[in-house]
């Protein structure tokens, strides 16, 4: 269930005069998502989607509703956010910051084929090239800052075993220096049930709410840990190098990037570790998170210390 702050539909209708989409034919609860309240709206003039945000701070907000407006200006399959009348994109209903974006077509794919994992690749390198040119800026918020802070709350609640994974990736993390790569606007949390099918083609790419600036791979580490990964942990092999290469062909790896890529997926998979061992072992009250599983991304972390990937594409 994921209406959180319910919006009766003359409420709604009222609120939409402060819109030029016409007028309200139907309000429906979204009952996928776990963070905000999402309504299908639709209007006498188009299909929208309306987010009521729970817990987000409001002064972070624009970064994101920027961003996805400046994406779609690219012609990314991205939400372009709605401006009322008064030419903001953020509003306020039920007491909530408010926002409409477009809704866009499709359903999401969570056993993708390797021609699927070609799309998101190119995608996700597209997405990097159309972000260089966004002026806004605002910190990956689950960075390299949030996953040791998030390490040192956590640890005393994990076993034995746990702990001294994480006190040596830690460890590890520590070394690696990120400097030389290239970075800037990141999705940083492109799961497959982000990504919306329309087809063969990809409709949406959704869900921008962790989105911030930082390094390009630690994104594709992000997409490649989940797109291309088996039910325990490993990595699919053709999956992968459909993924790796559809991106490195729209926008080609560095040098140091194939040298930082087997600890960049490393800290891609910590940074779900942790948040998921954070909902699960300290919920916050109050707070709507349903609680994903952490071994699995434990797993992935182990098997990337054990296993490491086959090297990125590119110039030796
Ligand atoms: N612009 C859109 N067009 C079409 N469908 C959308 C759009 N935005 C959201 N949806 C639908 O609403 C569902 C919930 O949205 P979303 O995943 O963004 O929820 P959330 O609670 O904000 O985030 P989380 O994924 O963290 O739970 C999606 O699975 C998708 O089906
Ligand atoms: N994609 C995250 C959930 C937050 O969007 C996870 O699988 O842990």
């Amino acid at each position: 269930m994921s209406v959180f702050t319910p919006v009766p539909e003359t409420v709604l209708a009222q609120w939409l005069q402060n819109y030029a989409i016409g007028r309200l034919v139907e309000l429906k609860g979204i009952s996928a998502g776990v963070q905000n309240s999402n309504f299908f709206v639709t209007t006498t003039l188009g299909r929208y989607v309306l987010t009521l945000f729970e817990d987000m701070p409001r002064a972070e907000l624009p970064y994101y509703l920027h961003l996805m407006a400046h994406l779609a200006r690219h012609g990314l399959p991205v939400p372009a956010p709605i401006a009322n009348r008064d030419n903001e994109y953020l509003g306020t209903l039920q007491g909530k910051p408010a926002v409409l974006v477009m809704r866009l077509q499709g359903a999401s794919d969570m056993t993708p084929d390797t021609d699927r994992c070609t799309r998101v690749g190119a995608m996700l390198a597209g997405l990097h090239l159309a972000g260089q040119s966004y002026g806004r800026r605002q910190a990956n918020p689950r960075g390299a800052s949030w996953r040791s802070e998030a390490a040192q709350r956590v640890r005393n609640h994990l076993p034995t075993d746990e702990r001294a994974l994480l006190d040596a990736e830690l460890c590890f993390q520590s070394t690696l220096d990120c400097g030389q790569l290239p970075a800037g606007a990141i999705h940083a949390d492109l799961f497959r049930d982000n990504v919306l099918w329309d087809g063969e083609h990809i409709g949406g790419v959704i869900d921008f709410y962790f989105a911030g600036h930082d390094t390009w791979l630690f994104d594709l580490a992000v997409t490649v840990n989940d797109w291309c990964t088996e039910a325990d942990g490993s990595l699919n092999r053709a999956r992968y190098d459909a993924l790796v290469q559809a991106y490195h062909a729209e926008r080609p790896f560095t040098a140091a990037e194939r040298a930082a890529w087997p600890g960049m997926l490393r800290a891609a998979a910590l940074r779900f570790w942790l948040s998921r061992a954070l909902d699960f072992h300290l919920p916050r009250e109050g707070e709507m998170v349903l609680v994903k599983n952490p071994h699995e991304y434990r797993d992935i972390l182990r098997l990337h210390i054990d296993v490491p990937a086959p090297p990125l594409p590119g110039q030796v």
